[in-house]
Formats: structure tokens, C-alpha cells, sequence
């Protein structure tokens, strides 16, 4: 026998359906006769008493012993289903029963009487008329009127009458011939059908212990009413949110809603038959949100279900959410060999960021203009470093204010300040544990949480707002700023000893403009990608084509952002045309890369050979004359921010 097998086996002997076979007259021989054939289904114990005698001895032995279905018949068996809570099967009298009885009766005298209880079977009644027999039918309801009945069939001459146990005995007590009604038969199918019943009762209590327990467990309140709002049902979370955890289970059930949970209202689920989701409702010092949902059988509604939250509960699963998404959402998308570089010098940095990613847990600040793809290298070096599969979250210091910025980072305790969550919150730094944390504008950051950054960096340790305890972190973290860090450490803006912390290892991105060669690259790359958003990337080559001369000519102070924009915004505008820009669409598209227009005249000049070089020219020219102004005039300067040569520098501005 395999496992399987043993334990359905012990299942099915664990839950051996009990019947009890009641009668106090000659069914119990039968009874008897037949409870053998049963034994291996279930346990047939046989109670020789009727009526009340029977339901007193029941109920005596229900408080040690275990009943799943009682089998009885006729007005015994009417009594003890009036007077017991246990479902109970009527041995039924069939057809050949009573033509097998008959015969018997007959055998003794022609002048027969049948006595049935409450009703006469309609079928022999027609029997009887239509063969014209001279058997009399009677019915009776209780004990005294069965023997009145026979007391009259006597006087009548009836010498023998058919029926139940109780009818028989009374006959052969008043000096008639009782004959017995019921057949071995009809008490099998009464075994049967109790065997049945049983197995059904005890699959839906299984199935029932199998929901009581999942509500047992819900968080949650549940609770169940009938249409006179009567509690059916309730679980553990519903007794502590109405305040009365003490409550034994069992004293709610089959008491008014109103009466053992008057804060919580059935409201007019009853009465409407409609759904009432999310009511949010004050109960002393909580705010519940109920749900409340009409419960229907059979197409009839036969009462409703109450589900109660606690608003508190609501809003810590919505934080935990946003704090799983915001997690979720911030792994690293980018990889080092996705930065779009053509330049030596952003090829000596993507190595550079190798290198660091891979031989160095060491802290990274990248430093370069707003766009020039800052968080982009952040993330190439988290993914190309051990951490990679572990968390990247990013903040942008700037975006918060201090004390949001700090419990942001840290995390706070439970009751740290007014509104804090209960149960407190990780802070970044925390939930990044083992991966990267990403703090951009990192010169944005107040100089007290500087200090508490400095404290994590050393000590490998966050201490929670609020918190007495500190919890050990492994995070690396990379910052970037677009500032001069430096110069703020000389203005005392920043923390020095945070500076030399943070630039252990240093990544700085140039602007664009300093790497011309990258354009083009860029462009395809970046127009690629929007392109095929719009669904248009058959254009995106010939489009990029036709404007590079125009972005070769722009400074790009917006960096890698502006040409993204540009692009996007090109992208939409070919849609909105049905193909190619030409010039007019390019300038109203992109106005921020076309030269001032001429005065007056509302449009460019028109346009002659040569113009696109003339222009080009023209604009770079603009550009280093406003770079040397920005550098007051020196031109060593100038040119390193241009990142072209000195001589170069002079020529073109001879040109
Ligand atoms: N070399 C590159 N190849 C491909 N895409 C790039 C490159 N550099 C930047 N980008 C893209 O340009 C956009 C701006 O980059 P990113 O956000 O990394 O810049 P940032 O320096 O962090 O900007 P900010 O300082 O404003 O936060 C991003 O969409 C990024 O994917």
C-alpha cells in the first residue's frame, strides 16, 4: 500500500460516518438484522426507545459520543426530528412492502385494515378501489390516536392490521394480528442514504474548517449575518477592531450585530441588496474602512458579509507598496556599453568606470553638467559591479526638503514625529542594503545631513530618526553633482572631510560640447530610440542626416538631455507632418538651434548656395565668443572649456 493510500485510509477511518438506528418496536429486529452488512461503511449503534425516552438518551449521549445522521421511521421518527438537531433519515415504505405485507396478512384473514402514519400512500388507495379489495386505510399522527384507531378498526371486525412498529405491537396488544410494514430492504436503503448523508456532512465541515481557519488567520475583521442581522460568523480581527478581543467566539454567534458590535452598522446591505464597498467610518478613536457585500443562495439573498480594516492598516500596506515600487522601480536600467561614446575621452571614461565597477567597492563621485548622463554611469557601474544583482536606488538630494531628505535616507522609528508611520520605515540606505545607493545633486544636501552621511560612510551603520539601535548596512554608494564641490568646501558649504569621502574615486563627464565627435552617435542613438517610440525608426537616419549640420552647430548646454528632447520632440512633429522636416518645420520644431531672425521680417533669409556652411560657421563662432566672454576673456581658459586647443581657438575666431 502506498503512503497515499495509509493516509486516505486512516482519513476515511478517522471520519467512519456514526449512525444511530432508533426504534422501540420490531424495526430494531431489522435493524439488527442488517447492521452487519454496514460495518465496514460506518458504526451503527442501535437505541432500542421511541419518543421522548429516545431523544432524553440522545441527548445524554451526544455530550461523550460523536452522531452523524439517526435513522427511525414513521411517527418515532417525525418525534425525534422535531426534537433533535442531527440530520435524520425515515425508513421509507415502498410498494413492495406493502404488497409483501399484505400477503402476509392475508395468510392469516381476509378482513385487513393498513394504518400508516400521517398520510395513506395514495398508490393503494387506488389499488385497493380498482381490484375492489375489501382492505380498510387509516393514518394516525401520535401514539394515542394510532391506538384509538385500532380500538375502532376492531369494533369494525378487523381481525389483522399492517403497519409501522408501533401500529403492529398495539394490534397484537388489543387482541389483533399485527403485521409489520417495513422490509429489510427499505432499512438498507435507509443505511445507505444515512452513509451518504454522513460523507456529505463531513466533506462540508472539512471545507468549513478550511474557511474558518483562513478567517481565523485574516488580518482583516469578517463578519457574517443573516437577514435579522444575527452574527453567523466572526473572526479574532473583528473582536479586537471592535475593542473586545476577551470575547469567547462563541457568545457572538446568534446575537443581534447591534448588540455585540453596535459601532458596526449593517447599514442597507440588507434592505438593498447592493454591494457598499469602502464606507470609511469613525469608531471611537479608529477609522474603519467596511465593506459590506449581500451574501445570495440560490438567487435569494439570505444575509451579508461585513469586512472591517483599520484605516491605519490601509494606509501602512499603501506605504510599504510605494516604498516596494519605488524599489521595484529604481533597479539599474543602464550598462556601461550603452553609453553612446565615440571620443577618446568618454572611451577613457567608460574604462575608467569598468575598472572602478569591478575592482573597487570604493565610493564614486561623478561630477559633470546637468544631462551629460551623470545617473546613466551611475548605473553602468552598479551593473557592471558585484552588486549588480542587488538594489540601485536613487535620490535626488535637491528634491526634498531637509527633514524628508533625511528620513528618506535613514529611515525613522516608530512615533520619531508627528505622522510617523507606526511600525517606523526603512530609510534608503536600508533597503539598498548589499547594493547601490545613488545620491545625485549631492551639493544640495543640507550640511546636518552631511555630517549623519559622513557618519554611515565611516561607520558602515544607519541609526534610524528616532532610533536608539543601529542597523549595519552594506551600500555603495555613488554621488554626482553639477557643482564645483571644491569651491563649496572653500565656502564652507560643504564638509570637507564628506568631500574626501565621497571622491575616492572620481568620474568627471564632459559637456557635450567638449566632444563633438559624440554628436553624431548620440543623435542616431537618441533618435533611434524616440523614433521607434513614435513607431517611425525607418526616418530616424535620414532625419538625423539632414539636421546634423544644424546640431553640429549648437552648444548643447542642456548636454545629452537637450539632443534627447530634441529628438523627441522632432519624432512627434514627423508624425504630425507624415515624413521629413524640411527647414521651415526644423526651426519652428527646434527654434533654440536656429540663429536670431532677421529683424522685421518675421523669416530667415532665404536661403543660397553655401548658406548651411556660412551658418554653421556663424554659430560656432557666436558660441566661442560667449564661452570666452563667460571665461572674461582668457583664452586658455576658454579653449580648455571647449576642449579644443588654444591655436584652434584663435583660428576659428580669426576666421
Ligand atoms: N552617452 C550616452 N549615451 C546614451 N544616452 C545618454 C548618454 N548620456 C546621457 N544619456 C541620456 O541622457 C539623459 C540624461 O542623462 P542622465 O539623467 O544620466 O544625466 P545627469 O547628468 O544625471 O542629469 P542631471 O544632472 O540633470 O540629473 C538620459 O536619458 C540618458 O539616458
Amino acid at each position: 500500500m502506498s503512503p497515499e493510500d495509509t493516509a486516505s485510509r486512516h482519513a476515511a477511518i478517522a471520519h467512519h460516518p456514526v449512525i444511530w438506528a432508533v426504534s422501540a418496536y420490531r424495526l430494531t429486529d431489522i435493524f439488527r438484522g442488517i447492521a452487519p452488512e454496514f460495518s465496514a461503511q460506518a458504526d451503527i449503534h442501535i437505541i432500542n426507545k421511541g419518543f421522548a425516552d429516545a431523544v432524553d438518551e440522545i441527548q445524554a449521549r451526544l455530550r461523550h459520543e460523536r452522531c452523524d445522521v439517526i435513522v427511525a421511521a414513521g411517527s418515532n421518527g417525525a418525534y425525534l426530528r422535531e426534537h433533535l438537531a442531527l440530520p435524520l433519515v425515515l425508513v421509507k415504505v415502498g410498494g413492495f412492502d406493502i404488497l409483501a405485507a399484505l400477503t402476509r396478512a392475508r395468510q392469516v384473514s381476509d378482513r385487513i385494515a393498513i394504518v400508516t402514519h400521517k398520510t395513506t400512500a395514495p398508490e393503494l388507495g387506488k389499488f385497493i378501489r380498482l381490484f375492489d379489495l375489501p382492505i380498510k386505510e387509516r393514518s394516525y399522527e401520535t401514539a394515542d390516536q394510532a391506538r384509538h384507531c385500532i380500538r375502532a378498526l376492531a369494533a369494525q371486525g378487523i381481525a389483522v392490521v399492517v403497519g409501522p412498529g408501533l401500529v403492529a405491537n398495539l394490534a397484537d396488544e388489543l387482541g389483533l394480528h399485527g403485521v409489520f410494514l417495513y422490509s429489510l430492504d427499505s432499512a438498507r436503503e435507509a443505511f445507505s442514504d444515512a452513509v451518504e448523508i454522513a460523507r456529505i456532512k463531513h466533506v462540508e465541515a472539512s471545507r468549513h474548517a478550511q474557511l474558518d481557519a483562513v478567517l481565523q488567520h485574516l488580518s482583516d475583521g469578517v463578519v457574517a449575518i443573516d437577514m435579522t442581522q444575527k452574527v453567523l460568523s466572526v473572526n479574532p480581527a473583528m473582536l479586537r477592531l471592535a475593542g473586545s478581543p476577551e470575547t469567547p467566539m462563541a457568545q457572538w454567534l446568534g446575537k443581534p450585530l447591534r448588540e455585540v458590535l453596535p459601532a458596526v452598522r449593517a447599514g442597507s446591505v440588507l434592505t438593498r441588496g447592493w454591494p457598499d464597498l469602502g464606507s470609511v467610518e469613525q469608531v471611537g478613536q479608529r477609522t474603519l474602512v467596511i465593506n459590506r457585500v449581500p451574501v445570495f443562495e440560490q438567487g435569494v439573498q439570505t444575509g451579508a458579509v461585513l469586512t472591517v480594516i483599520d484605516s491605519g492598516d490601509v494606509e501602512q500596506v499603501t506605504s510599504r507598496l510605494r516604498l516596494h515600487q519605488q524599489v521595484k522601480n529604481r533597479h539599474a536600467r543602464y550598462h556601461l556599453h550603452q553609453v553612446a561614446a565615440v571620443s577618446t575621452r568618454m572611451k577613457q571614461l567608460i574604462a575608467l568606470c569598468e575598472t572602478y565597477a569591478r575592482r573597487s567597492d570604493a565610493t564614486v563621485l561623478i561630477s559633470g553638467e546637468s544631462g551629460t548622463g551623470k545617473e546613466l554611469i551611475a548605473q553602468g557601474i552598479h551593473n557592471a559591479s558585484r552588486r549588480a544583482a542587488e538594489p540601485f536606488l536613487a535620490i535626488n538630494c535637491g528634491a526634498f526638503t531637509e527633514s524628508l531628505l533625511e528620513s528618506e535616507l535613514f529611515g525613522y522609528e516608530d512615533g520619531a514625529f508627528t505622522g510617523a508611520r507606526r511600525g517606523g520605515k526603512a530609510g534608503l540606505f536600508e533597503s539598498a542594503h548589499l547594493g547601490t545607493i545613488f545620491l545625485d545633486e549631492i551639493g544640495e544636501m543640507p550640511l546636518v545631513l552631511q555630517t549623519r552621511l559622513l557618519r554611515v560612510l565611516q561607520e558602515k551603520e544607519v541609526m534610524r530618526v528616532g532610533g536608539r539601535e543601529s542597523i549595519p548596512v552594506d551600500v555603495r554608494v555613488i554621488a554626482a553633482t553639477h557643482r564645483d564641490l571644491l569651491g563649496m568646501v572653500e565656502a564652507q558649504q560643504f564638509r570637507q572631510d564628506l568631500f574626501y569621502r565621497l571622491n575616492i574615486l572620481q568620474v568627471v563627464i564632459p559637456p557635450l560640447r567638449q566632444r563633438p565627435e559624440d554628436l553624431a552617435l548620440l543623435a542616431v542613438t537618441l533618435f533611434d530610440a524616440a523614433f521607434k517610440r513614435a513607431g517611425l525608426q525607418d526616418q530616424a537616419r535620414d532625419i538625423v542626416k539632414s539636421v546634423l549640420p544644424l546640431f553640429m552647430s549648437h552648444s548643447w548646454p542642456g548636454n545629452v538631455r537637450e539632443l534627447e528632447n530634441a529628438a523627441e520632440r522632432l519624432a512627434i512633429g514627423c508624425i504630425a507632418l507624415h515624413g521629413i522636416p524640411g527647414p521651415d518645420d526644423l526651426q519652428r520644431l527646434l527654434p533654440e538651434l536656429h540663429g536670431p531672425r532677421v529683424a522685421g521680417s518675421g523669416a530667415r533669409p532665404p536661403a543660397a548656395a553655401g548658406e548651411l556652411k556660412a551658418v554653421t560657421r556663424q554659430t560656432e563662432k557666436a558660441h566661442l565668443q560667449s564661452v570666452l566672454s563667460e571665461c572674461t576673456g582668457n583664452q586658455a581658459e576658454a579653449a580648455k572649456r571647449l576642449g579644443i586647443s588654444r591655436a584652434t581657438l584663435w583660428r576659428k575666431l580669426r576666421a
